[in-house]
């Protein structure tokens, strides 16, 4: 890593350590060499993040939304840049350490929502908190709270694969929102719910960051979904611009 390089890290580190702005990153870029030719995915991207702000990434298919999540949430590794979370910066950590980061501090809601198939709606929602170390009956009250506000409680015994896909959407956010993270990634999270759960899920996502300063990102097709975030983000070109 060069001077400038070092000093734009620990610049990010410290913002993101004031508990004001929750996620920074600068300069991300992301190239696929898998194919014939290199696919430049993102390419000099930067956004930051409040606590408590909800920001919508919109952009047309194969624009990156889904590649910047994965960046964001330590799940890739970009080619080039930074991406800093709660005064921690991802590239910094080894896999072990950046498990447990993401554990104690980000909830993920995937487009499909890796359930599994073998627990009960209520282990699958409590399961984050048994791999942080809590006891199952603790674990397993305080998921029941998150069904409860996702309307999805009276499944808490189903499993995956006798619910439909938009109960299986709100086990997966009970999930993701279990262990009271500092930001939620989520992509497509409204897309199989009616219109009246998708609703009541803008409700709790409204709630949790006014009470908890949570922050979320949320990659959408939905505009109606886009539309009630703080900001709306579009993807292009491998760059985020703002859209008003
Ligand atoms: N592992 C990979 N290897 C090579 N190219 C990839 C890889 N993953 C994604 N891509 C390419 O990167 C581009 C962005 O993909 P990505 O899934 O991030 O887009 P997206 O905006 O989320 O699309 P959608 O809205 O359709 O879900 C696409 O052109 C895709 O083909």
């Amino acid at each position: 890593m060069n001077d400038s390089a070092a000093v734009n890290k620990e610049k990010l580190m410290e913002r993101t350590a004031s508990g004001k702005v929750m996620l920074a990153c600068r300069d991300l870029t992301r190239i696929y060499h898998e194919g014939p030719q290199d696919v430049v995915v993102l390419d000099g991207l930067s956004l930051e993040v409040r606590a408590g702000e909800r920001v919508a990434v919109v952009g047309s298919s194969g624009s990156g939304k889904t590649t910047l999540l994965n960046l964001l949430g330590g799940l890739d590794r970009p080619t080039r840049g930074e991406v800093c979370i709660s005064g921690e910066s991802l590239l910094d950590l080894g896999e072990a350490a950046l498990g447990k980061f993401r554990n104690r501090h980000i909830g993920f809601v995937y487009q499909f929502h890796h359930l599994l198939a073998e627990f009960t709606a209520l282990e699958n929602a409590a399961l984050p908190l048994i791999v942080r170390g809590l006891r199952k009956k603790a674990a397993e009250a305080r998921a029941r709270e998150l069904l409860v506000k996702v309307g999805i409680e009276h499944r808490a015994d189903h499993k995956p694969g006798e619910l439909s896909g938009g109960e299986r959407q709100r086990v997966a956010i009970a999930r993701a929102l279990v262990t009271d993270p500092s930001l939620v990634l989520m992509d497509e999270p409204t897309g199989n719910l009616d219109q009246s759960t998708a609703a009541s899920i803008l409700a709790l996502m409204d709630e949790l960051a006014r009470t908890t300063e949570c922050a979320f990102v949320v990659v959408t097709h939905d505009t109606s979904l886009a539309a009630h975030q703080d900001r709306v983000m579009k993807l292009d070109g491998g760059r985020l611009t703002e859209q008003l």
